[in-house]
């Protein structure tokens, strides 16, 4: 059996829309057996069963699951055109769906290493990143999960050819769901290369609290709500508090005040608001002053989950974020989590 175990994530951390990562301590595992046998029923040669989260909605079929499409997409580039027979998968998700924890991304990365092992390729973790670029776009979940920790992250600048190739439409990257068409042609495969990351210190004393509202926001969503363009002056208001954020955070012990500075945001956050109900009430009410043991507090990825980093309190910090959420009607869970330095892992046993 393979054990492949996926970290989720929180992008942007304030200001580092689509550059800052941290990997968190939530695993969505993958459980596979390849069963040798003369032929499989299954089609695409591959059984998936699921359980938790998103169980009620998530495709079980290989060319429709996220997890599986992606596996496919990587076997097809090294000429498999299906799984090898048969593949049997089974998915444990604990992390919640459409969220702001990653989920998508954790899921892409998943399928990129399914497709590693199960046709043998020994691509490295850096290749693995440029598949899973060719399917998430930006690489601020991707990367925290695959490499694990507090990372940033950028994209190359890449001649126009890979660039072209690169930003190939998504629906003719991932193999067509049953009922499409179906060419037979290998996808493109991705240029090498498209992006990086670094990973920073961590203070220990550091963890996240993350509240989680009780309905999803999709990230393209999120992402349309968007300007285009931005003035000088909030670009500049996020570059002074990029430039902070990692030190800030791996200083120990840490400084509140510093780190709560470091965390505001002017690209992203208040265009969300309207997605969220609540929202800058609690990103403007919940500060280490007001609050001690708070640290920061941003919104996690595309939201709706708040993220609060706290040394202590860490209950009572939850509980006034959820009674903020409850006056507009939203009914939250929260969680604890810490940093989850390892990134993606592979087992056998
Ligand atoms: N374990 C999984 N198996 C299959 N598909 C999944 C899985 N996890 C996520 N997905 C797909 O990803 C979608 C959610 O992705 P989306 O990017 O909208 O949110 P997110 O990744 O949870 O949040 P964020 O990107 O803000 O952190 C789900 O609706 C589903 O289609
Ligand atoms: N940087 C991304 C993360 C969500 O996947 C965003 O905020 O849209």
């Amino acid at each position: 059996m393979i054990t492949i175990k996926v970290p989720c994530s929180s992008a942007n951390i304030g200001p580092g829309f689509d550059v800052i990562g941290l990997a968190l301590s939530i695993w969505l595992e993958l459980r596979v057996e390849v069963v040798k046998s003369e032929s499989s029923e299954a089609p695409l040669n591959c059984v998936i069963t699921y359980e938790g989260e998103g169980a009620d909605e998530v495709p079980l079929s290989a060319d429709s699951n996220l997890i599986t499409r992606t596996a496919l997409y990587v076997l097809r580039c090294h000429g498999q055109r299906a799984f090898p027979i048969e593949t049997r998968v089974h998915i444990i998700n604990p992390i919640p769906l459409g969220r702001g924890l990653g989920s998508s991304g954790a899921a892409v990365v998943a399928g990129v290493v399914l497709g590693n092992e199960v046709g043998k390729l020994g691509l490295s973790k850096a290749r693995m990143l440029d598949y899973c670029l060719m399917i998430e776009r930006h690489p601020d979940n991707v990367a925290a999960a695959l490499y694990g920790g507090f990372v940033g992250t950028y994209l190359n600048d890449l001649s126009p050819e890979d660039t072209s190739r690169k930003e190939i439409p998504l629906s003719e990257v991932l193999p067509a769901p049953a009922g499409g068409v179906d060419t037979g042609e290998a996808p493109p495969e991705p240029p090498h290369d498209i992006g990086h990351y670094m990973k920073f210190p961590w203070a220990p004393e550091i963890k996240a609290i993350a509240i989680i509202p009780q309905f999803e926001v999709s990230t393209a969503k999120a992402r349309e709500v968007l300007p285009t363009s931005y003035s000088r002056a909030d670009l500049v208001f996020n570059l002074q508090r990029i430039a902070l954020l990692p030190s800030a955070l791996g200083r120990s012990p840490p400084d509140a005040e510093q780190i709560y500075l470091a965390m505001q945001d002017k690209v992203h956050q208040p265009y969300r608001k309207g997605l969220i109900p609540g929202l800058p009430e609690i990103l403007h009410s919940v500060t280490p002053k007001s609050h001690p043991g708070l640290c920061g507090i941003c919104l996690s990825g595309a939201g709706p989950t708040i993220l609060a980093l706290a040394t202590d309190n860490f209950e009572g910090i939850a509980n006034v974020i959820l009674a903020m959420f409850a006056k507009t009607g939203i009914k939250c869970i929260w969680k604890l989590l810490e940093p989850a330095e390892e990134g993606t892992t592979v087992t056998y046993s």
